[in-house]
């Protein structure tokens, strides 16, 4: 009989199977295992007091992003933050693990560093205590987040026992029009499928658009995967992929990278491959988005109101929508366009790479911050920083009105008491508008890094492409 065809998915955790512990459950091989300041040097610890050691240190890389202040020179990293970043010296070095230190090239966002250095690559099973190792997908890898008992057990053993997830593949079909970014498509997916939509499914994306998508587009894409409730994201290997990767500080050399990629050009699901679920979207109609609400889920088009409670049937609908409204400090039926905000965030694993910060820079350029608004360029990584002041786009934002600060999570999470103040509005380019995740009673705005500009621009939630050049 003939082989039914397989998934991507499929295809690589296959290949990571140590040993089967169910019938759908796997002790699996971990290729690379990324450690930030958080879980890291707390993983790295507890190992220690178990008396273990580190089963594989150079297949472990560690970096600070979380906890360190991102203002110019390190200013300020509050006493937690210098904890962590000194524990996290000390126990990488006597585990022998490669650390990425502050104003190093390396350093950066976990999620931004692994892809920039090839240490991310297709078919690779990657793991870091953290949700967004989704990210790592967009380029054809398994990767995920995991917990902190998970965390050091991957640290003693190199392994991970895993339950397989269903499969659920997204084609996004058409052309993205003028002004319209990766940002953009994995909102409105969210905004269509819901925040709990890809619950128990490692979700494949595909389709036009995500081929014709550039690979720091795709990472964007996957690193929302985690808001849709997929654990997983991937997006299949293809030329830009490897053209992505060649020459990498960690990328394979020579006959390695000959045997590599033809290995990565069998990764791809089979055209027979059967999901266990299938979405498409019609990229022609999607707009830029921006969320009202305080899930990633709560998304309209820029030109689109802002839901009425009194229009919605469904009490337990309704109340959650009050709920947001009121947490928001927004009214209900209004258009979302034209909502003063108080500040504006250009950074996080989602939205802090070298395009974005030019897709911002393209909108910034030549124009003013809106008095009254104070706007943060936090670029993803110490490479990134230094390949845009290369480029001179730090002097672009800074002659705007921005402040250009150093690589690190930063106002993302409000991390290091880089917060929105109570009650204020941002516009933010990262992943989650959460109650309280920009700070407590801060309102968040998810958006792409140009909506994220012309919002600084214009003093008010405004549509970007009125201001595309
Ligand atoms: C701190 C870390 C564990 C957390 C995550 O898992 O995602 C953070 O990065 C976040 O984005 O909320
Ligand atoms: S930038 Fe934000 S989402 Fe990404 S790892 Fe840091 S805190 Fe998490």
């Amino acid at each position: 009989m003939e082989q039914p065809g397989r998934t991507m998915l499929a295809k690589i955790w296959d290949q990571h199977v140590i040993a089967q512990i169910s019938d759908d459950t796997d002790l699996l091989h971990v290729d690379r295992h990324l450690l930030h300041d958080l879980g890291g040097s707390r993983g790295l610890l507890d190992l220690k007091s178990r008396g273990l050691t580190v089963h594989n240190p150079e297949l472990t890389f560690a970096t600070p992003d979380h906890a360190i202040s991102t203002a110019r020179g390190r200013a300020g990293t509050i006493k937690i933050g210098q904890e962590l970043l000194a524990a996290l010296r000390v126990e990488t070095s006597a585990s022998g693990i490669q650390l990425f230190d502050v104003d190093e090239p390396g350093q950066g966002i976990v999620h931004v560093i692994g892809p920039e250095l090839g240490l991310s690559l297709p078919g690779c099973l990657i793991v870091c205590g953290d949700s967004h190792t989704c990210t790592h997908g967009g380029l054809g890898a398994l990767a995920f987040g995991i917990g902190s008992s998970e965390l050091t057990h991957v640290l003693a053993t190199q392994a991970l026992i895993q339950r397989r997830p269903k499969t659920m593949r997204v084609k996004f079909e058409g052309k993205l029009a003028l002004g319209v970014t990766a940002k953009d498509l994995i909102l409105a997916l969210i905004g269509y499928v819901g925040a709990a939509g890809g619950t128990g499914y490692a979700v494949e994306y595909a389709g036009s658009a995500i081929r014709d998508l550039p690979v720091e587009g795709r990472l964007t894409i996957c690193n929302l995967s985690i808001e849709l409730g997929a654990k997983m994201g991937m997006v299949a290997p293809d030329e830009k992929t490897f053209e992505y990767i060649r020459g990498r500080r960690y990328a394979p050399q020579g006959v390695m990278w000959e045997q590599a990629v033809s290995a990565w050009r069998q990764l791809p699901s089979d055209p027979d491959a059967v999901f266990d679920r299938e979405v498409v979207i019609d990229v022609d109609k999607i707009i830029p988005q921006v969320t009202w609400g305080i899930s990633p889920e709560h998304v309209v088009g820029v030109d689109g109101r802002i839901p009425d409670p009194k229009t919605i049937d469904d009490p337990a609908r309704r109340a959650a929508i009050e709920t947001a409204l009121d947490y928001m400090g927004l009214k209900g039926g209004a258009l979302i366009a034209g909502t003063p905000v108080d500040w504006v965030f250009i950074g996080s694993c989602t939205n802090s790479r070298l395009s974005d910060l030019r897709a911002a820079a393209e909108v910034a350029r030549g124009r003013k911050v809106a008095p009254g608004v104070r706007a943060w360029i936090v670029p993803g990584s110490e490479t990134v920083k230094r390949d845009a002041v290369a480029e001179g786009l730090d002097k672009i934002f800074t002659d705007a009105g921005f402040e250009w600060r150093e690589p690190g999570c930063s106002m993302c999470l409000a991390a290091n008491g880089e917060t929105v103040a109570p009650g204020q509005r941002s516009v933010s380019t990262s992943n989650r508008n959460f109650i309280g995740r920009q700070g407590p009673r801060a309102r968040t705005h998810l958006a792409s890094p140009a909506s994220a500009v012309a919002a600084a621009i214009s003093g008010a939630i405004a549509d970007a492409r009125t201001m595309e050049r």
